[in-house]
């Protein structure tokens, strides 16, 4: 994976080793202009208040009181406290001319609309009721960095977090601003450049991104003949096996079915029992009814994907069958539940995808509340821990591989919690491992693949109707936009 800057995701802490060795007076200039244009994009003139914080955060709020004024607005400033003597904030604030305003609700609630630029990528701790009261008071809200309260790192609240309407995030996105709930407190997100050289990255050890095309980077879908591809056969296209459970079916086929669509050459059903069932599905697919022991020791069939549909205790026995055959395995569903709390068991497996409530009993978690998905720090633990990428499922799917890189995936449609749609993505995840692509690589694609065909089988036919035998249809189309996309932006 070669990831480009424009999807890198920084931390607070990142942002600090930036600014350290940087022009902070020039981008803290450059970001108070810029998030001015960006409130002028989005809002008609009204008067204003511009809230702001002791640190940097509260600088780029004078500079932005600066030129709203300088468009015509009425704009009232109120601090919190004086930012530090000789610091650039301090400077921005010297710059101020303008009316100031007492930092109390009532002259948020005057206001048409208030920019929240109190704390950024500085906070440390929750913030207090007086900040709290002040920004829930605005009619309307522009946050500068982040909403006041929002780790940047987590996406979790510090505190009672106002939600804004417009959040403007400053030459690159943060983790906080995809996690939830920080996606949805940052309201509309725009990234303005504020001039910081991409070469400033290469100090740091990036290690999230956005999961988008770009990110990875995509084999044509079937052979191109015309560039000699042509004599490719079903197996260089990769095989695929999934293990079939004797009654649950659906889930199996659904799997099978999405490894087809996303370009296995060939996709085999192992099903020691329940044969005659599957055959009578989709006359493309394989259905092997000999013992699993002689089917895994194929060397043609590299990828597997177990769990879905299957009883845990098949779960597991296939397990061991297909890491003693050294297959490459993606374990999801029933293959989780038969390692609940034994998170060991699935070493040797390439790639696992629980959802909230899987990871949380293979891990050990006491607790699935909401709150501990914005850390991805925990996602991370896990993948190191099984030595296995570890894609935690949601609306805001994290992929974390072993060695600390995550991507936060920020499209899937909420159609996507579906019976059903889980099974999809491994079979999308097995067709792409089994043509060669690396695991991170592919876990990441396949997500991306599956949240966009799901978007497309929305706006194509099926609408918020959408169901899990909807999404692999589109997977030929999204693979084609993940191509225009990645080659658009490496030219823009
Ligand atoms: N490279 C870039 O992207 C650039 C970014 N820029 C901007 O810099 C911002 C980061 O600036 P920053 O480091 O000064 O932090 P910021 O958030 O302003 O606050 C720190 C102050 O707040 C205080 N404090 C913290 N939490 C608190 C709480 N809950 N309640 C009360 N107080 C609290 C804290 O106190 P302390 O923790 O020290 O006690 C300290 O005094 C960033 O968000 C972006 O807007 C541009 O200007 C330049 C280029
Ligand atoms: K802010």
């Amino acid at each position: 994976m070669t990831a480009p800057n424009r999807l890198a995701l920084l931390t607070p802490a990142q942002t600090a080793a930036i600014d350290s060795a940087g022009d902070v007076l020039a981008w803290m200039e450059n970001a108070g202009r810029m998030a001015a244009r960006a409130i002028l994009r989005h809002w008609t003139p009204r008067p204003v208040l511009v809230a702001c914080g002791p640190g940097a955060n509260g600088g780029d709020g004078y500079v932005v009181a600066r030129h709203l004024e300088r468009a015509g607005w009425p704009v009232r400033v109120a601090a919190l406290s004086p930012p530090r003597e000789g610091s650039p904030a301090a400077a921005m604030a010297a710059r101020w001319r303008g009316p100031i305003a007492l930092f109390l609700p009532e002259a948020a609630a005057r206001a048409g609309l208030v920019v929240d630029a109190v704390f950024g990528a500085g906070l440390s701790r929750d913030i207090d009721d007086r900040v709290a009261d002040l920004l829930a008071a605005a009619p309307a809200l522009a946050a500068i960095d982040v909403p006041s309260g929002l780790d940047g790192a987590t996406g979790l609240a510090k505190g009672r977090v106002r939600a804004a309407d417009l959040t403007i995030a400053l030459s690159w996105a943060r983790p906080g601003h995809y996690l939830l709930p920080g996606r949805a407190l940052c309201g509309t997100l725009e990234i303005v450049d504020i001039g910081i050289p991409p070469a400033a990255l290469e100090r740091l050890e990036l290690d999230a991104w956005r999961n988008a095309p770009g990110l990875w980077t995509l084999p044509p879908l079937a052979p191109d003949t015309a560039a000699g591809g042509g004599d490719s056969h079903k197996y260089s296209r990769g095989a695929v096996g999934v293990i079939g459970a004797a009654e649950m079916t659906g889930a199996a086929r659904l799997a099978a079915g999405a490894a087809r669509r996303a370009g296995a050459g060939l996709v085999t059903i192992a099903a020691e029992s329940g044969a005659d069932l599957y055959r009578t599905g989709d006359p493309g697919l394989i259905v092997d009814a000999s013992p699993l022991s002689a089917q895994v020791v194929d060397p043609r069939r590299l990828a597997w994907v177990c769990g879905p549909g299957l009883p845990p205790a098949q779960a597991g026995e296939a397990l061991k069958l297909l890491l003693k055959a050294g297959r490459q395995v993606i374990a999801d569903a029933g293959a989780l539940a038969a390692c609940a709390g034994r998170p060991k068991r699935l070493r040797g497996v390439r790639i696992v995808t629980p959802h909230v409530g899987e990871f949380a009993k293979v891990f050990g978690r006491s607790s699935t509340s909401p709150d501990w998905r914005g850390r991805p720090d925990e996602v991370r633990a896990a993948a190191k821990a099984i030595g296995a990428v570890v894609v935690l499922k949601g609306t805001d799917t994290v992929i974390a591989a072993p060695d600390g890189r995550i991507a936060i995936n920020t499209d899937a449609p909420p159609v996507l919690a579906t019976a059903g749609a889980g099974d999809v993505l491994s079979g999308i995840t097995g067709a792409l491992l089994a043509r060669g692509i690396d695991d991170f690589d592919a876990a990441c694609a396949a997500v991306w693949l599956h949240g966009h065909a799901a978007q497309l089988a929305r706006h194509g036919r099926s609408g918020d109707g959408v169901i899990a035998e909807d999404i692999a249809p589109w997977l030929g189309t999204a693979w084609a936009e993940a191509h225009a996309l990645a080659r658009r932006k490496a030219l823009g």
